[in-house]
């Protein structure tokens, strides 16, 4: 079988085996959907066929329609380039087909791979296997049939948490729900499958057409109250996105007129969704965000990456025993350095806390806890280190600190290991200065709490081998961490991005600019916080290292804002002590505080910024646009100095270190 193909056997049983092929995922590109329908058609004329089974090739069925296509539509505006997958295939062709159909999905089925299985009149599954509809992810709504079909297979509640929320689940829950039939070992999906076609032509089993089925939709007001109420909760979390307003919509049309209605509005609202803003700035993360994984001359040039058993991690502050954590819950044996016991203690404490913090976000099993914690050793010397195969240095800011463990660390370890450093700040080329071998440093930059914050930075020097960095973006991936290959210089990707955007926020402020309503304006553009909130999470102590950092390199950019001493000075330590801009108490949301007024107006004056001592007037768009133009601003500096290979790089970066909204990215075609 080629690579892009759809191919039909007959058995003489007189079942049709139709396999589609398009690796890696046999998505539904354009071709396949044509041939598709071709061999269906073939099926239903031949009178050697009784019933088809419909299958993916390499232990797949479908990650969904080919989303390059979206892309070409975003470009063109051609919306005449989608092929009709909806009505012609899913209603036409194969849920009124006149022979039953039957899907036997293996590994996943997405997007239009579970839509097109909903089409079919049963459906049977090999163990593990992902169903879900991840439209929503994409700025987009399902669009053939899945908004129907769904909530009829598996009930309104559950079919409105699996789009909103775009997250697979697994054969075992889908069966329990109805969406599939049966689960069967992979060596046997074929033969069971064939067998229950058969068994619908001899109506030994039932012969549904989903889109029929209302016995899960429950009361017209019951449904309609399910629907408001989904709604109302997912307004903030998903603000500036149409997609999840305008899914439940089309979901209340097909309840209220029915199915096939529901079809047609589905059609309609997918087409306008897909030329949004939104959708191509979600399309342009997807790709760019796989993108990252494919790095000049280090990942192309045929290098495998060696196996890492064993990590040791010196320092068990916040970010050490975050990264242990994350090492740990991602089965890779972890030796914990502290310098003495009670800090060891301290660590070990805060890594349990981490692991139950996973367990009651449900990342992971309450059964699994003894095991992952049994993955970690405390450690206050070094014998451990002996066998280690990387090193993942975490302790203060401090570059003398730093070389000293890194020569330690030369002689101890084996000639293999690599030496990682997780500074923030720091120039790498300091930090492996004495070493001999400086090609097996590198930066490995988590962010805080290194157990969830998905992105990591890997920072490469000149000397830094490919080899090493090939096997810490293995690792990367292994802790379900979205690896970024960035170049050595002053606060990396991100944190060099980010830093005009306090800067900015500072310059206004002492314009005259109420700090209030910059957070207010940032947070609705879609950032999580405004950069005041930020910097009273991080810390004052951090503002002002990093401050004192960049005014050192970039002194020709960098503003000093007095404010954060004054707050210091005024005993305020941001939420660290519960007052900084904001007030925070325990259960409440942070409320701006009036108290801190008076110290904004003395750094003002201290500033001297405004001009004739008179606030500036400035529009909401304005001020948006002056905290976030410099940071594009910063970027392009960063791809001059080539610190990325490309500029997506940047904006995975910032997406998942910075949590920048992703569908603000609108590609420029
Ligand atoms: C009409 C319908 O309602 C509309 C739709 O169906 S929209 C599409 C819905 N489907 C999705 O959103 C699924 C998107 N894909 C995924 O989530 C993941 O790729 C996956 C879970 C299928 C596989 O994950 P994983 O094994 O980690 O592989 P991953 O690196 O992500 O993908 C492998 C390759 O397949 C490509 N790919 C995955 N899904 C694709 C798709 N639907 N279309 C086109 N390419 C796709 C990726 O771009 C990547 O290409 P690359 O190797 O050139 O970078």
């Amino acid at each position: 079988m080629s690579e892009l193909e759809v191919r039909m056997e007959v058995g003489s049983d007189g079942v049709a085996v139709i396999t589609i092929s398009n690796p890696p995922v046999n998505a539904f590109a354009i071709s396949i959907i044509a041939w598709l329908k071709e061999k269906i058609e073939e099926a239903m004329n031949r009178d050697d066929v009784k019933a088809i089974v419909l299958t993916g090739k390499n232990g797949k069925f479908s990650g969904g329609f080919d989303i390059n296509v979206f892309q070409k539509v975003q470009q063109t505006g051609n919306l005449s380039l989608l092929p009709d997958l909806s009505i012609d295939l899913v209603v036409n062709k194969i849920e009124d087909a006149k022979k039953p159909i039957v899907v036997a999905i293996e590994g996943l089925a997405l997007g239009a791979g579970l839509e097109v299985s909903m089409g079919c009149h049963a459906r049977i599954a090999a163990p593990k296997a992902q169903l879900g509809l991840p439209e929503l992810s994409l700025g987009i709504i399902p669009g053939a049939g899945g908004t129907q079909r769904l909530p009829r297979l598996v009930g309104l509640p559950k079919a409105i948490d699996m789009m909103l929320t775009s997250k697979p689940i697994l054969s075992e829950e889908a069966i329990k729900l109805g969406l599939i039939d049966a689960i069967v070992p992979p060596q046997e999906l074929l033969k069971v499958s064939r067998q229950w076609a058969l068994d619908i032509v001899e109506t030994r089993k039932l012969w549904t057409r989903s889109l029929h089925k209302i016995d899960k939709i429950g009361s017209l007001p019951e449904a309609i109250e399910i629907i408001k109420v989904a709604g109302q909760n997912v307004k903030r979390a998903t603000l500036n996105m149409p997609q999840h307003q305008a899914c439940l919509d089309v979901i209340q049309e097909g309840i209220v007129q029915g199915g096939y209605h529901g079809v047609l509005k589905e059609g309609k609202v997918f087409n306008k969704l897909l030329v949004s803003d939104t959708s191509k700035g979600l399309c342009h993360v997807f790709f760019s965000q796989r993108a990252t994984s494919k790095v000049p001359n280090i990942t192309d040039i045929g290098l495998k990456h060696r196996p890492i058993k064993k990590v040791a991690v010196i320092g068990g502050g916040l970010m050490g025993s975050g990264i242990a954590t994350a090492l740990i819950v991602s089965n890779i044996n972890v030796v914990l350095k502290e310098v003495n016991s009670e800090y060891l203690t301290k660590a070990i404490k805060m890594i349990e806390a981490n692991v139950q913090g996973l367990v009651a976000r449900k990342k992971l099993a309450n059964s699994a806890v003894d095991k992952t914690l049994s993955m970690i050793k405390g450690v206050l010397d070094y014998a451990e280190f002996k066998d280690v195969d990387m090193v993942i240095e975490a302790v203060i800011e401090n570059v003398q600190l730093k070389q000293k463990i890194f020569s330690q660390m030369e002689k101890l370890c084996p000639p293999h290991c690599i030496l990682a450093t997780n500074t923030s700040t720091i120039d790498l080329n300091l930090v492996g200065e004495k070493l001999r071998f400086q090609d097996r440093v590198v930066g490995a930059h988590f962010f805080s709490p290194a157990y969830l914050m998905p992105l990591l930075e890997i920072v490469r020097t000149e000397k830094t081998s490919a080899q090493v960095i090939l096997d810490l973006m293995a690792v990367g991936k292994i802790v379900k961490k979205v690896p970024v290959v960035v170049g050595n210089c002053t606060g990396f990707a991100v944190n060099r991005t980010f830093f005009p955007y306090t800067q900015s926020a500072h310059i206004l402020l002492h314009l005259g600019v109420d700090l209030f309503r910059i957070d207010r304006l940032i947070s609705s553009f879609g950032l999580p916080m405004g950069p005041f909130q930020l910097e009273d999470l991080t810390g004052y102590g951090v503002a002002n290292a990093v401050a004192i950092e960049f005014a050192t390199v970039f002194p020709d950019r960098t503003f000093k804002s007095p404010v954060v001493d004054l707050l210091i000075k005024n005993g305020r330590k941001g939420k660290q002590n519960g007052k900084g801009y904001y007030i925070y108490k325990k259960g409440s949301r942070p409320k701006p505080d009036p108290m801190v007024l008076p110290i904004i107006e003395e750094s003002r004056k201290l500033a001297n910024l405004m001009p004739q001592g008179q606030p500036v007037y400035v529009t909401d768009q304005e001020i948006v646009e002056m905290v976030l133009f410099p940071v594009v601003n910063e970027a392009c500096r960063l791809l001059e100095e080539q610190i990325v290979v490309r500029a997506s790089d940047l904006d995975i970066a910032s997406v998942l270190g910075m949590s920048f909204p992703s569908y603000r990215y609108v590609p420029q075609f």
